[in-house]
């Protein structure tokens, strides 16, 4: 299959009819109770579009990235990329996907294994993913990439800090040339400026190579500053998904109100709505 292949409505991946349920808790002597996850989640991802995922706790992101990564399967509906439907499966099933959509993991401290260099780190996937090049010039790339010479290619995990080993997560991600990166809070647990300096090498691999990025995050204020586009998930469903500017500036719904209200770092915003709903939802007691 081509790497440039599209889905037939143009769009690279198509996200249509989702729905998951979870296992609830289990009571003596009655069956499992399903929690139902996400209902009906439908949109479509562009080329090279910076989206945000935003949604108070327990909306069902991270259960809605899972799926996106090919780790669960969804109980009705599809997840379509390049006109081929995402099912878990083995990695070679899933190669062809894992080429175009590539993941930032949260903590990149327990997802880089500490035996292995930087090099080797990158190089990783793009022997698994079977990716002709020249592995070691793409390592060296890559780095260069998210701002870091090639000198840190023989260190090990442990020898980076926070921002810089959350950069060489990303250059491992960026090595195969993907069109997507998902990324679930990328920023969680690094200061200030570094937060700042790995929001501008994501900025600039969009700018300079493309690269969309649908990012979850719970600091409104990074969705504010690198996404064009912000869906928001409430109780399973998509309530708003508008241009990043417009939805900051008069949210639709009560709840998107109430969650950039609750939002330090960003502006205070005067809603007419009545947003007197609990700041997270439990799973046993659905709103
Ligand atoms: N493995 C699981 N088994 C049972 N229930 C689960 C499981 N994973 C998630 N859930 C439930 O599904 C719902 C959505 O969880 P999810 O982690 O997707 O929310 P989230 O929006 O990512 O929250 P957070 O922002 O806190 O990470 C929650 O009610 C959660 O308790």
């Amino acid at each position: 299959m081509s790497d440039t292949a599209l889905n037939d409505d143009g769009s690279l991946l198509r996200v249509a009819g989702l729905n998951k349920y979870m296992p609830g808790s289990r009571r003596l002597w009655r069956a499992r109770e399903w929690y139902h996850t996400l209902k009906d989640v439908d949109f479509r991802i562009h080329c090279g579009e910076l989206i945000g995922l935003a949604g108070v706790s327990g909306a069902g992101k991270s259960t809605l990235l899972n799926l996106m990564l090919g780790l669960t399967r969804a109980d009705a509906g599809e997840i379509v990329c390049q006109g081929r439907p995402i099912l878990p499966g083995t990695v070679r099933a899933m190669r062809w996907y894992r080429r175009t959509v590539q993941y930032i993991p949260q903590d990149p401290a327990s997802s880089l294994d500490p035996r292995m260099s930087v090099g080797e780190l990158i190089q990783e996937p793009l022997a698994r993913l079977r990716i002709d090049c020249h592995r070691e010039r793409r390592a060296a790339e890559s780095l260069e990439q998210v701002g870091l010479d090639a000198s840190f290619l023989r260190r090990r995990p442990t020898e980076l800090s926070g921002g810089q080993a959350q950069r060489v997560a990303i250059a491992r991600a960026i090595a195969v040339r993907p069109r997507l990166l998902l990324a679930d809070e990328p920023l969680s647990g690094l200061d200030l400026p570094t937060q700042s300096r790995v929001t501008e090498v994501l900025k600039s691999l969009h700018h300079d190579a493309g690269i969309g990025l649908l990012l979850i995050s719970h600091d409104l204020s990074v969705v504010c500053r690198l996404c064009q586009r912000t869906i928001v998930l409430d109780d399973g469903k998509i309530i708003e998904d508008r241009p990043t500017a417009a939805l900051f500036r008069s949210p639709e719904h009560a709840r998107t109100a109430a969650l950039l209200r609750a939002s330090p770092g960003l502006p205070h915003f005067a809603t007419h709505h009545n947003d007197t709903m609990p700041a997270t939802y439990d799973k046993e007691s659905p709103p």
